[in-house]
């Protein structure tokens, strides 16, 4: 009997309220994922991620493939245990960071052959390897390997890529041998074709999968295309499955993406602005790095309910990002984290009240004026 299941609690136009149950607890969606790409997020202890309100969080395959090794890790006790985060965990097949990171790629058929950007050796992921890797880690969600493209493309390419990800689902489903305790999810691809993305969607279900995840998206094309393709093809997926957006997004691109249906978000975007000096309020993102907050006294914000947004000067917080001082990475992606799972939690109290409307109103009224 599957031990990983998706509740749908409540819903207010596209947006959706609900509830993904695990073994190791639930996920309320709408939901944020942070990214901890090879087993830590980055500048985070795993209880300070837990704090920030995160039921989940996301381990990348390529990374943890390359270092310290999938068998290792296993042999370790799972990913869990190995970074001390007994919470679920989604991890993604590899295949769009192979495309993104690693060198001397070759894509068949078969799967995909690469060296390590790291120290050149050589690897091959295919979609056996991919699920039998995720399996390893002992992930709770796991994703079939796919082939995203990069938009703007050719049609003719973006089939290409499309078919060849559907039948890397098949095999990816086979591999997975029904396994009951942690999901498996389809990625739903066909660039920006809305012809394409029927069918993806189509075939995909025709396999059968837990979840499905809409892939080739935020990759290069504009916030208006994204959120053509996600009010095209949320409708025709299964309304008790969950959905999940990867690799999106900024808040203003959650907050549209909810509004389209969608329930799982990851980025590592909150984390890594974090690290760049941008700090992410009610009222939008402030880049510390500016001189001009050089004398200022001010919290960032003085009615957050973070203390983190309370107790710092901006002065202090300017001073912290220019030296490059560590405490300017670390408080700066606590205050990001907070603030996306301050953004989806109201989102899901809006989704539950009927309120969903307002709610994305009020969010971006405030966004826009803000007092920076
Ligand atoms: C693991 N498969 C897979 N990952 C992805 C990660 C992404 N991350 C972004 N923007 C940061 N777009 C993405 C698309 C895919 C995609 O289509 N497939």
């Amino acid at each position: 009997m599957k031990q990983v299941t998706f509740t749908l609690s409540a819903t207010d136009g596209m947006a959706r309220r609900g509830r993904i149950d695990t073994p190791r607890g639930e996920i309320n969606t709408p939901a944020f994922m942070p990214v901890g790409t090879a087993g830590t997020v980055k500048a985070m202890y795993p209880e300070q991620v837990r704090d920030t309100g995160a039921d989940i969080l996301l381990g990348n395959t390529y990374h943890l493939m390359l270092r310290p090794g999938a068998e290792r890790v296993a042999s370790l006790g799972g990913l869990h245990t190995f970074m001390n985060w007994e919470r679920p965990i989604l991890t993604d097949s590899g295949g769009f960071q192979v495309m993104s990171l690693a060198k001397l790629r070759k894509l068949t058929e078969r799967g995909v052959t690469f060296k390590s950007h790291i120290d050149g050796s050589a690897y091959e992921l295919t979609p056996e390897r991919s699920i039998e890797i995720q399996t390893l880690l002992d992930s709770d969600i796991i994703m079939q390997l796919d082939e995203c493209i990069a938009l703007p493309a050719e049609r003719k390419e973006m089939e290409r890529a499309m078919e060849l990800s559907i039948r890397w689902a098949d095999r990816s489903k086979t591999a997975f041998n029904n396994q009951q305790n942690r999901m498996l999810f389809g990625i739903v691809q066909g660039g920006d074709d809305a012809e394409l993305r029927s069918r993806s969607a189509a075939g995909l279900q025709s396999i059968g999968f837990d979840g499905y995840s809409i892939g080739g998206l935020a990759v290069g094309e504009p916030q208006e295309v994204m959120f053509r393709v996600l009010s095209d093809i949320t409708p025709e997926l299964p309304a008790d499955k969950p959905r999940y957006l990867m690799g999106v997004g900024k808040p203003d691109d959650i907050l549209g993406g909810i509004e389209r249906g969608v329930d799982m978000f990851d980025c590592v975007h909150p984390t890594r602005a974090g690290r760049h000096g941008h700090a992410y309020t009610r009222f939008g993102v402030i880049n510390l790095k500016n001189a001009r907050h050089r004398d200022d006294h001010r919290p960032l914000d003085e009615a957050s309910p973070n203390p983190n947004c309370r107790r710092w000067s901006r002065a202090y917080l300017h001073h912290l990002v220019k030296t490059e001082e560590i405490l300017g990475a670390m408080v700066l992606s606590q205050i990001n984290l907070a603030y996306y799972q301050e953004l989806t939690a109201r989102a899901r109290a809006a989704i539950e009240a009927g309120r969903m409307t307002d709610f994305a109103a009020e969010t971006r009224a405030a966004w826009a004026a803000g007092d920076l």
